[in-house]
């Protein structure tokens, strides 16, 4: 079964319908650097409010380490993510398990940074260039997914309900998350987006036999 997260939550209600209609994951976004910022008062609001075994992710972005911190503290997230220029000590640093975003804007060289995350529970590769902020619906070449990696990987970028079956098929993912292409604005998302996209996963697993 390929994992689901739906990223850049704001809204209670988002949140509680991406969980009731199939999504693993959710992703809050603390870094200033985003147009779906959260403060800790709103991620408070969303994580009290989901159900048990939907998982909440954090993400930064070359943040200050004790933004992390007070966001382990107050949130409580399951997993961090981390999008910008950390080392793999530095995200490590905190003792909480991460996932360390991979740019893969530049295309096949940008695969040599997978091996700088031994620590981090997952990969996520993503659409957007070195430096750049996620989030932008910008989609890599997905034959580039590597397949022998022992971390699980995670494809972002630009994914859609469109276009996530294709994605699944030609990546063989873990996981897929998203962002924009289940939003009528950012942070804002679209509930026929939303079911339209956990529906075309769903549909694709099936189709290939995934128990
Ligand atoms: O979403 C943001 O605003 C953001 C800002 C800065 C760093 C990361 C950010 N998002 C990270 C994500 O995990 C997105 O879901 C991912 O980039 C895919 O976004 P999209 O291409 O819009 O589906």
């Amino acid at each position: 079964m390929t994992r689901i997260k739906c990223c850049g939550m704001t809204r209670v209600e988002d949140a509680l319908l991406a969980a009731q209609l199939g999504a693993d994951a959710i992703g809050l976004v603390f870094t200033a650097r985003s147009r779906r910022r959260v403060s800790v008062a709103q991620a408070q609001a969303i994580v009290h409010a989901l159900p048990p075994f939907v998982s909440t992710v954090a993400l930064f972005m070359d943040d200050a380490p004790a933004l992390v911190e007070e966001v382990i503290a107050t949130v409580v997230p399951d997993l961090l993510q981390f999008h910008g220029g950390e080392s793999d000590a530095w995200c490590a640093q905190f003792g909480h398990r991460y996932l360390k975003a991979i740019a893969m804007g530049e295309g096949a060289a940008a695969l040599a940074r997978l091996r700088d995350y031994p620590r981090a529970a997952a990969l996520l590769l993503d659409g957007h260039g070195l430096g750049e902020a996620g989030g932008g619906g910008k989609a890599f070449d997905w034959s580039l997914m590597p397949r022998n990696l022992v971390q699980p990987l995670v494809l972002a970028g630009g994914l859609h309900a469109g276009n996530v079956a294709e994605a699944i098929r030609v990546a063989r993912p873990w996981a897929v998350d998203v962002a924009s292409g289940v939003e009528s604005a950012p942070g804002i998302k679209d509930a026929g987006k939303l079911r339209d996209f956990i529906a075309a996963v769903r549909a694709t697993d099936e189709g290939e036999g995934t128990p």
